[in-house]
């Protein structure tokens, strides 16, 4: 017992900061995969890894050799299959880096209450725009990403760049309109681009009313860093989609809030 306590190894405080900021960045990489068809995939690779671990201890030679080639092609394999994930934390990296375009700065520098009046100045033209587009029933898809991945985006979308307003976003979902087809997508405090073809979730507990326009706006959300109102033609509904989950029927006040929280 003693000779234990004797050989105990001794923690530092960068022990302990190195464990929380390892834990931290699992965490992330968990939220960033979350819901998707990465999290399979993740869940493969651990699986392979703690198998060579186990066969490794125990010895078994052929095992051993055969897992251990998927293991020293790991690192490698993984930004292979994560190509796009690896990306999308880099870039989340970067952009969470700067100064303008976090949040917590601006209300650390000029206080809570300022922060919120810009921001319901900014989420208000589509507040009202989505006020208007469910009183006359008109299909919508508005998709929030906090980053424009430009490669992401653009092959499929018809490049905008214009101040958001209630007016122009009624008016690309006006049936009439070239753009009504497909989602609008407002990132960098703009109306990026609209008649955007997204990936559709591959779901299959959802609701039976849930068509394409759906399935496009939680499609979004799980391939990246997005969230998504959708208005359905049918019923005027509004749903919110947020990291591969969907809330239905949404209030206007909940809308504000979570554009608040998200926007
Ligand atoms: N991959 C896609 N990306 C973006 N928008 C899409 C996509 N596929 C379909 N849409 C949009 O959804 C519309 C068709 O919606 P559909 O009726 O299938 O959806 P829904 O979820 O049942 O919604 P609603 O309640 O409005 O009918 C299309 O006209 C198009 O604007």
């Amino acid at each position: 017992m003693h000779s234990f306590f004797l050989n105990f190894p001794k923690i530092t405080i960068f022990d302990i900061l190195d464990v929380v900021l390892v834990a931290f960045i699992i965490y992330q990489l968990y939220n960033l995969i979350r819901g998707t068809i990465a999290a399979n995939i993740f869940i493969g690779f651990a699986v392979i890894f703690a198998m060579n671990f186990i066969v490794n201890q125990l010895h078994m030679k052929l095992l051993t050799a055969i897992l251990g080639k998927f293991v020293d092609v790991g690192i490698i394999a993984v930004i292979v299959v994560f190509q796009q994930e690896v990306r999308r934390f880099l870039l989340l990296v970067g952009k969470n880096a700067s100064l303008q375009r976090n949040k917590a700065w601006w209300q650390y520098f000029f206080g809570k209450k300022e922060v919120e009046k810009n921001n319901y100045a900014r989420i208000k033209p589509i507040i009202d725009a989505c006020k208007s587009l469910k009183q006359t029933k008109t299909g919508a898809l508005i998709v929030f990403a906090k980053y424009y991945d430009e490669q992401f985006y653009q092959n499929s979308c018809e490049v905008v760049e214009a101040k958001i307003s209630k007016r122009l976003l009624e008016s690309i979902f006006q049936k009439t309109s070239p753009l009504h087809d497909g989602a609008v997508v407002i990132a960098e405090n703009k109306i990026k681009s609209a008649s955007c073809i997204l990936p559709l979730t591959e779901k299959t507990d959802l609701p039976a009313q849930f068509g394409l326009r759906h399935r496009a706006g939680i499609g979004v959300t799980e391939a990246n860093e997005a969230t998504a109102i959708i208005i359905s033609e049918e019923t005027g509904e509004l749903s919110y989609a947020k990291q591969g989950r969907v809330k239905m029927n949404i209030s206007f006040a909940e809308l504000e809030k979570l554009l608040n929280k998200d926007f």
